[in-house]
């Protein structure tokens, strides 16, 4: 029996950072996916082994299930039921095994996820041999979220097959798994993000777990229905970065100046309602959609000079919004920033010829150049082979 799950990335249209310390933000799916499969081995095999294939990236991870079982020398406490963080403990006997593996230095940002990876699995199915194949279409580490699509497909999977919940394994094609079903996965992929990133808000996995466009605030999710139908360019500058290092810095930064900081991140919280509003008002006409673009547009300008006041821009982030500026258009980055994504708004009456001329002039600094469809459906499964 096989079970594949794709769980989308996300982009931040507004209160990244912010919303960690409490302030509404608003995300939006995009249909760039991370992919997993779950596979056991028939019992006439005699593979006693869990393996891990990051397919695309080239790596393979294996571990006897007898020596996962031998490391923990307490029984973890997990339920598949009930999601629970891994302990310091726990954290510690992963980190030795993830370490045995010798990552290679150039892609050692991995082993964090390999870490989430063995978490996830020994909590949510056990000590039990499986290949999991993992793909992934999104950038590792540029702010489009392939931590929590990771997180999100993985536990998907998982979850699955691991007996818990009640499932038709003769199925045929994608699905969608009920409310229940994503509440769970979606807490499970949450304890995964909290292993890659410290801290996380929960935004990232929540967006990937049930898609469209949300705004969330303190971990709890409205879903918007959007009256526009926005296009974002997106742009990796491919300057790398790290979530969890930047989440940490906007802390410390909070820390040293905890009232200016509080103020800005009440200013976000102003400007995420304020376009989830937008997003939602009706527009009858081809005016009224510019004059909101136009109020977006100064939206992702205020909340980009915020997050240059929690000092996570960057030079090439900087570079990317004073191209776009040329050509009249806004910028902001999107997730954690120090590098990554940007988002330009394309407004509607764009035409094709200057978007061709930014996209020329931005790929010409070095930078790449994505487009993505925003909104969509969020994590979906299949069971058997390929569809
Ligand atoms: N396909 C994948 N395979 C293994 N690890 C992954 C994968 N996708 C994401 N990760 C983990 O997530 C990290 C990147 O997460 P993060 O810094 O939050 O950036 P983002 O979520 O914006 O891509 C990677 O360094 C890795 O540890
Ligand atoms: C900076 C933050 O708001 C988003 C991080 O997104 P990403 O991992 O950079 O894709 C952190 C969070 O909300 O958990
Ligand atoms: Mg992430």
């Amino acid at each position: 029996m096989e079970v594949r799950a794709k769980a989308p990335g996300k982009i931040i249209l507004a209160g990244e950072h912010a919303v960690v310390h409490g302030s509404t933000a608003v995300a939006a799916s995009i249909d760039l996916y991370t992919y997993a499969s779950l596979q056991f081995p028939p019992l006439s095999d005699n593979d006693d082994t869990l393996k891990l294939q990051l397919k695309d990236l080239n790596l393979e991870f294996s571990w006897s299930v007898g020596k996962l079982k031998e490391a923990f020398p307490v029984d973890s406490g997990c339920i598949p039921l009930s999601p629970t963080a891994c302990s310091p403990e726990c954290f510690r006997i992963i980190a030795a095994l993830v370490k045995e593996h010798n990552i290679p230095e150039a892609k050692i940002g991995l082993a964090a996820g390999v870490t989430a990876f063995l978490w996830l699995y020994t909590c949510i199915i056990g000590y039990k041999p499986a290949k999991v194949i993992v793909t992934s279409e999104l950038p590792l580490g540029s702010g489009l979220g392939s931590s929590a699509s990771f997180c999100v497909s993985l536990s998907a999977v998982f979850i699955a097959l691991s007996g818990c919940v009640n499932l038709d394994l003769n199925k045929k094609g994608w699905f969608m798994f009920v409310d229940s079903e994503l509440d769970l996965v979606n807490k499970w992929a949450f304890e995964g993000e909290r292993l890659i990133h410290g801290k996380p808000s929960g935004i990232d996995n929540t967006v990937s777990t049930f898609g469209n466009v949300i705004k969330f605030r303190s971990g709890t999710l409205t879903r918007i229905k959007s009256s526009m139908l926005l296009k974002m360019l997106i742009t990796n500058t491919k300057v790398g970065r790290n979530t969890k290092a930047l989440v940490a810095s906007v802390s410390e930064r909070k820390l040293r100046h905890p009232d200016a900081m509080t103020a800005v991140f009440t200013s976000m919280d102003s400007i995420s309602n304020k376009l989830a509003t937008i997003l939602e008002s009706p527009a009858v006409d081809e005016l009224a959609i510019t004059e909101k673009e136009v109020l977006l547009e100064e939206l992702m300008e205020m909340n980009q000079g915020l997050l240059q006041c929690m000092g996570v821009s960057h030079a090439s982030i900087e570079t990317v919004i004073r191209t776009t500026l040329k050509y009249k258009l806004s910028t902001k980055l999107t997730g954690a920033g120090g590098g990554g994504c940007v988002l330009t708004l394309l407004p509607t009456i764009l035409s094709k010829t200057i978007v061709d001329k930014v996209k020329a002039e931005l790929e010409s600094c070095g930078f790449q150049c994505l487009t993505a469809a925003i909104g969509g459906n969020g994590l979906e499964i299949c069971f058997g082979g390929s569809s």
